[in-house]
């Protein structure tokens, strides 16, 4: 093995001046012929094989997808191999390195009892033009090189499977984006609308979702058949994508829900924000933008949508007509003419939007599901509606796991007993059950969550008398002025009978 590393080293060592020494002292035109032979000989002598995948290729130059892929497939298996590696940051938080192949590096492989050896190379191009900045023309490539019994294995097989790795490997390790809709003015005035994004590392995942343990795997199964549908979805010629529709009262973990997906999928988030968009081609042109392994969210879609296909413009209510900031008068009434329509939504999520590159899925949020139009949370365009609920005591124990860190308390009876008569958030079970102090252990805090709790339950259980005492007393009172008014009507039944003298 070592000999063959150092011929394999000399090897290259020996292109490489070859090549630095071709570019000084000898013309252009004589190089070419040179290289011919040189090569003839090389390839007649050695009995490697040697393949180059350079950075960039084709006309434009684009970034090569080989290049790409193998250099992902390299750094998730040099850096045990190579001894000399250099660190780059991960992505865009910079909290994160990667370790890589420094140039003019191997490292050997085996792959189906083939040996082979991958080498990290970088040339420098001579530009002509001046610059104060150091020059960034550097050529990257990568060379794999094998003995010639291995041609059909490597070329049928392995470079396939370095291929395929390396996409995977990329996708398991990219970073998640959370999208959002903003409009701002461009230039000229025209108005423009596009997604920007930040890196997404909402730390929701189900395993600290706090709802029945059968709805989660309910969902989980869901989502996962999902994933692995491509071809179902093909054979039945429907589109790849899904809708969800959550429901439910503030603080029940709607939006938490969308974040543990988005993780346990690995899909990136398009947050839709109707209300600042324009009109229907204007949402059609954003979700056309969408990529494909991706949630699209709409929160509180009863807001942002009025059913009889006008928009409702937020907070607008509160504004006193007069007083208003000149600015806003004029988005105001730019937002008159803008149309985002009840229609012009379905048409998007049935058509063009179903046309797209497929896997998404499309998630409505609502506090209200009785006010959405059965149009909209139809089968089809809504494929599942999931209620997420006041805490029940298998959501609480959860909870309690990822707040105070217990599986079971003395107290726990309880806390079981009062949530089966008190409604209560997850939102707000959690924030009474927070530690407030160092101090504060599991007993402490579940005992506050118990106060809270049997304080909720008095308030319940005094507006529930205040409801029954008001309504006693407004049937008290009907059935007063009923007899009140069969008084009246008998009395004035005798003024007439008398009037008339019918009196018997
Ligand atoms: N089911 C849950 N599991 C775990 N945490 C929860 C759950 N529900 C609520 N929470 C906690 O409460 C906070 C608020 O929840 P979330 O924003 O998901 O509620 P929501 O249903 O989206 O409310 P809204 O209808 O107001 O948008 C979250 O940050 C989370 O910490
Ligand atoms: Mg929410």
């Amino acid at each position: 093995m070592g000999s063959e590393w150092s011929i394999l080293g000399t090897f290259t060592a020996t292109i490489m001046i070859a090549y630095t020494v071709f570019d000084k002292f000898i013309p252009t035109h004589t190089r070419s012929y040179i290289q011919i032979y040189v090569h003839k000989i090389i390839g007649f002598l050695s009995p490697y094989i040697h393949i180059t995948f350079p950075e960039f290729s084709g006309e434009h130059l684009k970034r090569s997808v080989l290049f790409t892929a193998i250099q992902t497939y390299l750094i998730e298996n040099s850096s045990q191999l190579a001894t000399k590696l250099k660190a780059e940051p991960a992505n865009d938080t910079h909290k994160q390195f990667l370790l890589s192949m420094d140039d003019n590096e191997q490292i050997t492989e085996i792959y189906k009892g083939a040996k082979l050896w991958w080498g990290s190379h970088k040339t420098m191009i001579k530009t002509q033009s001046f610059s104060f900045y150091p020059s960034s023309d550097e050529k990257r490539f990568y060379t794999l090189s094998f003995h010639k019994r291995h041609r059909d294995l490597i070329a049928a097989s392995y470079i396939p499977h370095v291929l395929e790795q390396g996409k995977l490997i990329k996708l398991k390790n990219r970073q998640l984006k959370l999208y959002t809709n903003n409009c701002y003015t461009g230039w000229g005035g025209h108005r423009k609308s596009k997604w920007s994004h930040v890196v997404f590392e909402h730390p929701a995942r189900f395993e600290t979702l706090a709802m029945e343990q059968k709805l989660k795997e309910e969902i989980i199964d869901d989502l996962l058949t999902f994933k692995d549908g491509k071809e179902y979805y093909n054979k039945i010629g429907k589109a790849w994508k899904r809708g969800y529709l959550l429901y439910g009262p503030p603080g029940t973990g709607k939006s938490t829900m969308i974040a543990a997906m988005a993780n346990f999928m690995y899909y990136d988030v398009y947050d839709l924000e109707l209300t600042a968009v324009k009109d229907n081609t204007q949402l059609r042109t954003l979700l056309i933008e969408t990529t494909s392994k991706s949630i699209i969210v709409i929160e509180d879609i009863d807001c942002s949508l009025d059913l009889t296909g006008k928009r409702v413009v937020k907070k607008e209510k509160d504004i006193i007509e007069d007083d208003k900031d000149p600015v806003k008068k004029a988005e105001e009434e730019e937002n008159k003419d803008s149309k985002v329509t009840l229609s012009g939504l379905l048409n998007c999520i049935d058509g063009i939007w179903s046309g797209c590159a497929g896997e998404r899925i499309i998630i409505f949020t609502t506090n209200y599901v009785e006010k959405l139009d059965p149009a909209l949370i139809r089968s089809g365009r809504m494929d599942k509606k999931i209620e997420l609920s006041y805490c029940c005591y298998e959501a609480f124990k959860v909870l309690a796991k990822n707040y105070l860190d217990v599986d079971y308390h003395g107290l726990f009876p309880i806390v079981e007993g009062l949530l089966k008569e008190t409604k209560m958030t997850p939102a707000d079970v959690a924030e009474n059950m927070m530690p407030k102090s160092k101090n504060d252990d599991a007993g402490t805090c579940l005992k506050k969550l118990i106060e809270s709790l049997e304080k909720a339950q008095e308030a319940a259980q005094k507006k529930k008398a205040e409801e029954e005492e008001a309504r006693l007393k407004q049937e008290k009172e009907k059935e007063q002025s009923g007899q009140q008014e069969a008084k009246t009507g008998q009395k004035a039944g005798k003024e007439v009978i008398k009037e008339n003298g019918f009196v018997h």
